[in-house]
């Protein structure tokens, strides 16, 4: 029998608590190669008791951590409401307890958090830890473009690949029908070398992205052989349910990408919905945006992006679709539109709580295509980033 793998989830969101319940569902299915109990770290708050239900029998009236709501009535009403979560998801909110002795890292939290969190599991992970990042953004510092992914292979020393796709998260935990990709090229678990850092594990940096500051490789260490290797059949035992429809490719880079981007083309459409402009319009965003993704993948990844996953894969088009229909960026851009907002300010005021990504990387992205003397090519991020603040401000004075 292999060894089982201990699977973990950072980040208890709407989404990284819906992807903790897929997940939990799934080590339940399937003991045979999964240890059961998930462990979900979550950032730990005050949180009131809603007045409705059976929750205040359970907890009480008075504010209580979300760690012992989320344990005691396996729902997260703050950032999950409605949804029942499998009693084999354990909150936890300590970081480096949730991932000690983990052999797969699901990492999904705003990325607004990630790099702090990194820090604080660096040395207490296994050094052959595999992960996958469900993040949609991109950091830039120093001049360069940075997937999660890479910077959880870089911060840390382990391989991640990425997930994402037309996921609106409620509808996902609400077991509608839907789909998502998972981009993983990894190397196979079982090595010859079961110790030491092996030279054929070596996941390759796209050189032409010519980052000076970035190692051209990352030495992985091999995975001991006693666990089922991570491969395609794995990630769908892992992340595939029968409402959820997993394609693995090996695009790890088009998969982050796409899912960055597009909260930047999302945020358009809702100015665009917000203004009235109608449906010829936001379509025209839409097929504009997506070129631009493309555009901007080809420049800055052009030996590992492959052009198909956006224009293919759920991760794609249909996320660029569910995201400008339905997703909190277009709605909160609507939203700052038709009340005469900031976007800040509907987040801080609407979403309770949760985080928009689409500010962030609109200015990541595009002081970085600043910096680069690009700025031009890409008159859709740009009119996000600059341009909307002639129809409403987007962005708090920062
Ligand atoms: N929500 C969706 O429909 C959806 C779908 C697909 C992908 N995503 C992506 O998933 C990722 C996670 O999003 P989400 O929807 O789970 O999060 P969210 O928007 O619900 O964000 C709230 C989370 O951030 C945490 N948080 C707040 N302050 C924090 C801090 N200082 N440090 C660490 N954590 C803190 C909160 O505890 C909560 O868990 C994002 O990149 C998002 O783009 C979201
Ligand atoms: O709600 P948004 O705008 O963060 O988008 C949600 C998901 O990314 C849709 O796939």
């Amino acid at each position: 029998m292999p060894q089982k793998h201990k699977v973990v989830i950072i980040g208890s969101g709407n989404w990284g608590s819906t992807v903790g319940k897929i997940l939990a569902e799934n080590t339940r299915e399937h003991p045979d190669v999964f240890e059961q109990d998930v462990t979900m770290w979550v950032f730990e708050e005050d949180v009131d008791v809603p007045d409705h239900g059976t929750l205040r029998d359970q907890l009480g009236d008075k504010p209580v951590k979300i760690t012992q709501a989320i344990n005691t009535t396996h729902q997260n009403f703050k950032y999950l409401p409605g949804i029942t979560l499998p009693d084999n998801l354990i909150a936890n909110s300590d970081i480096q307890d949730t991932v000690r002795g983990a052999s797969i890292l699901v990492f999904n939290l705003p990325h607004q958090f990630i790099s702090r969190i990194l820090d604080q599991i660096n040395g207490h992970h296994l050094p052959y830890a595999r992960a996958i990042s469900c993040i949609k953004g991109v950091d830039v510092s120093d001049g360069t473009v940075t997937l999660y992914s890479e910077l959880i292979m870089e911060k840390l020393g382990i391989y991640c690949g990425s997930l994402s796709g037309a996921n609106i998260a409620s509808e996902v935990a609400a077991e509608t029908l839907c789909e998502t990709t998972v981009g993983y090229d990894g190397p196979p678990m079982d090595y010859k070398q079961s110790d030491g850092l092996s030279t054929d594990n070596l996941i390759k940096v796209d050189e032409q992205r010519q980052i000076k500051s970035k190692p051209s490789h990352i030495k992985l260490h091999p995975v001991p052989q006693s666990y089922s290797h991570v491969d395609s059949r794995l990630l769908n035992l892992l992340f595939g349910r029968p409402y959820l429809n997993v394609h693995v490719v090996r695009d790890v880079a088009g998969v982050a990408l796409a899912g960055a981007l597009k909260n930047i083309v999302a945020l358009a459409v809702g100015f665009v919905a917000g203004k009235e402009w109608g449906e010829n319009t936001k379509a025209a965003v839409m097929r504009i945006g997506i070129l631009e993704m493309v555009k901007f993948g080809r420049l800055w990844f052009p030996q590992s992006v492959n052009e198909r996953t956006f224009t293919e894969e759920s991760a794609g088009v249909a996320d660029l679709i569910t995201s400008a229909s339905a997703g909190r960026n277009s709605r909160s851009a609507c939203h700052a539109v038709q009340k005469h907002l900031t976007v800040d300010e509907i987040e801080r005021t609407e979403l309770g709580g949760q985080k928009l990504q689409g500010t962030s990387t609109a200015r990541a992205v595009c002081e970085f295509l600043g910096e680069q003397g690009k700025l031009e090519q890409f008159p859709l991020f740009v009119f996000v980033y600059s341009g909307c603040t002639l129809l409403v401000p987007m962005c708090d004075a920062h």
